[in-house]
């Protein structure tokens, strides 16, 4: 019996779109109300929002239960909370923060078992393996691994082409948050400067074959990634949206009170 198949890494490498929504909230609760709206992909995201391995895999329980794909952002690509990751279960890995062909290289090694990696073997005590009731997981996981870095620097960018090189790399996600903020835009991913960059690292990424991702709120640029090919591109925030929805609500019910209520 193999590892379960990876059907969002099969889209994305076959240039099928995939539209995501980034999971800050932290909660499984929340998670089940998203896996259920209707998204190819869910990112439960550790680097920015509050997760441990326990939340992780509390939102990874939840969301297999529907066709929402989860992927897992580590905070950064340590190959030890590589490993706890793919044992809990995670397939698709987006790994942040990513400028060279060499760290490139590094979660590579790190989702592959020896002798081509150093993942360590643990999979009798893996939800990876449905606790070893999936006979062939050692030997057929690597096949149904996704594994896609961030691009988000100046630094990234002039290596791009190289870590589009390493083999093993099944994706690029451009951050254009953390990019602006290099670029001197701090807070204005939509700074024409930056967009254009990021388009062309869109365009240098599929041309190289390997899928282009991103997280934009902006419906010009999803739209604009999207007709480049990028096929995993994320269009919201559950927590932007729960934040932006209580807020909106909280001065709607204040205002049917009349201007005369007080904070
Ligand atoms: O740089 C970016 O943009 C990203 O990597 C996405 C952000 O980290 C996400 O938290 C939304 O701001």
């Amino acid at each position: 019996m193999p590892a379960p198949h990876n059907p969002f890494k099969a889209a994305i490498t076959s240039g099928k779109p995939q539209l995501g929504c980034w999971l800050g909230l932290a909660d499984s609760y929340a998670a089940e109300i998203s896996a259920g709206a209707g998204f190819d992909w869910l990112l439960i995201d550790a680097e920015h929002a509050p997760n441990d391995l326990r939340s992780i895999i509390r939102q990874l329980q939840v969301i297999s239960a529907f066709d929402s794909h989860a992927v897992v952002r580590p905070t950064i690509g340590e190959s030890w909370m590589i490993k706890q990751l793919l044992d809990a279960g995670a397939q698709t890995l987006l790994v942040p923060m990513v400028e060279s062909a060499a760290q490139a290289r590094d979660p590579v090694r790190a989702v592959t078992y020896p002798p081509h990696g150093i993942r360590g073997v643990g999979s009798a005590l893996a939800r990876a393996s449905s606790f070893a009731a999936i006979s062939d997981y050692l030997t057929t996981a690597q096949n149904e691994i996704c594994l896609l870095v961030q691009v988000e620097n100046n630094a990234g960018m002039e290596a791009l082409d190289d870590i589009l090189m390493v083999e093993g790399i099944d994706g690029v996600f451009i951050g254009p948050s953390d990019l602006a903020a290099d670029m001197g835009f701090i807070g204005n991913a939509g700074a024409p400067e930056v967009e254009k960059t990021v388009l062309d690292a869109m365009r240098r990424i599929v041309a190289a074959g390997k899928a282009g991702g991103i997280l934009t709120l902006n419906a010009d640029m999803q739209k604009a990634c999207l007709d480049i090919g990028a096929t995993f591109v994320a269009t919201e925030i559950d927590v932007t949206l729960f934040a932006s929805a209580m807020r909106a609500e909280a001065a709607r019910a204040r205002k049917m009170l009349g201007d005369g209520r007080q904070e």
